[in-house]
């Protein structure tokens, strides 16, 4: 037994797998639920390679999608692709005590809004994910880089639930940022997100490199940024100029890299088009504000996925 909060990650996938190693290393009860991994993890567990050492870790219940609680959990932690098809409020439901605080660690833009107004009266975290990490087989996981959390309540402040799920994720051995405005931050994200992860599924799973290096590639990924800050400070939300630069600057000195959209397309997974993407766009076209980069962005990939046969 331990007196530490009890977690259940709702989608252990990538990133789900990682951050219920790092609040098992600070000694929480960490149950799962998974869909195509569940025989998988409950025959070998989770397993982890990190530069952190190993994080493997077998899960206190494995349950599967659809089984029904033990006991509801303190803190729920959501970790699926953020996808049309994929109705996380429902999800979540059958998990959901009047207590269990709900965390998402997911990307894109206006993706709490569903599950805020399904819960009204549980607490809501949303966190934003700074790493690199892919499913390798079933149950197991690469960690290359990074881990960084970015975290607040929803829509803003830093609750005490907030506080006690980052001393945890940092007693396991990551770096927490709280931030009182998690929606400015989603919005400060996707500055990076939405140019490069879509990008490089129209370019075949490009990485960083080659799209910042092709002729024309760093002034398109510039004038998409600018198109989102535009949106965003329509938002409320105004960014610096210098954020632009920031950005370039900071994919420059990365290794070549391709981002969890990049790797999805590659793997002939759904990708978060719309949350990543089309919500951005849909928010301009509310405001009024012309985005053709970001539009052409998404209606070719609609265009690419309708002859790929995909959603
Ligand atoms: N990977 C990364 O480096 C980063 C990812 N992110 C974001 O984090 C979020 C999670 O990404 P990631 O972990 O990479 O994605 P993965 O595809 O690795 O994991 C998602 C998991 O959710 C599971 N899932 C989906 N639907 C259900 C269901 N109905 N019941 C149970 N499990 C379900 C999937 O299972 P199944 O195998 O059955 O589909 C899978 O295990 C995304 O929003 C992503 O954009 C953010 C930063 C970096
Ligand atoms: C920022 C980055 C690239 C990794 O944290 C990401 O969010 C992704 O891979 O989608």
């Amino acid at each position: 037994m331990t007196d530490k909060p009890s977690i259940l990650i709702v989608g252990a996938g990538a990133i789900g797998s990682f951050y219920g190693a790092i609040l098992k290393r600070a000694g929480c009860s960490v149950s799962t639920v998974l869909r195509s991994e569940y025989e998988a993890v409950k025959e070998n567990g989770i397993r982890i390679s990190s530069p952190l050492g190993d994080l493997s870790y077998r899960p206190d219940q494995v349950y599967r999608d659809g089984d029904s609680p033990q006991s509801p959990p303190d803190y729920l932690i959501l970790c699926v692709k953020v996808l049309p098809g994929t109705d996380r409020a429902q999800l979540v439901r059958p998990w959901m005590g009047p207590n269990t605080r709900l965390v998402l660690i997911e990307n894109g833009l206006d993706i709490e809004r569903e599950l805020a107004e399904a819960y009204p009266d549980n607490p809501l975290i949303s966190c934003l994910a700074f790493i690199a990490a892919s499913r390798t087989e079933p149950g197991v996981v690469e960690h290359k880089a990074y881990g960084k959390l970015v975290m607040g309540s929803y829509p803003e402040g830093i609750s005490e639930d907030c506080r006690t799920l980052s001393d945890l994720f940092i007693e396991g051995g990551i770096k927490v940022d709280l931030t009182e405005a998690v929606v400015g931050e989603r919005w400060r994200k996707c500055l990076w997100n939405t140019p490069f992860n879509p990008l490089s599924v129209i370019a075949n799973g490009a990485d960083t490199r080659t799209i910042l290096d092709t002729e024309g590639g760093e002034a398109l990924i510039r004038a998409m940024i600018r198109e989102v800050m535009a949106v965003a400070e329509a938002e409320g939300y105004p960014m610096e100029e210098s954020l632009i630069e920031q950005n370039i600057e900071g994919t420059r000195k990365m290794p070549p890299y391709k981002n969890s959209m990049a790797l999805d397309y590659l793997n002939d997974r759904p990708i978060e088009r719309d949350a990543v993407l089309g919500n951005v766009v849909a928010l301009a076209e509310r405001h009024g504000i012309a985005v053709p980069h970001l539009n052409t962005v998404l209606v070719t990939l609609k265009m690419r996925a309708s002859l790929e046969g995909r959603a």
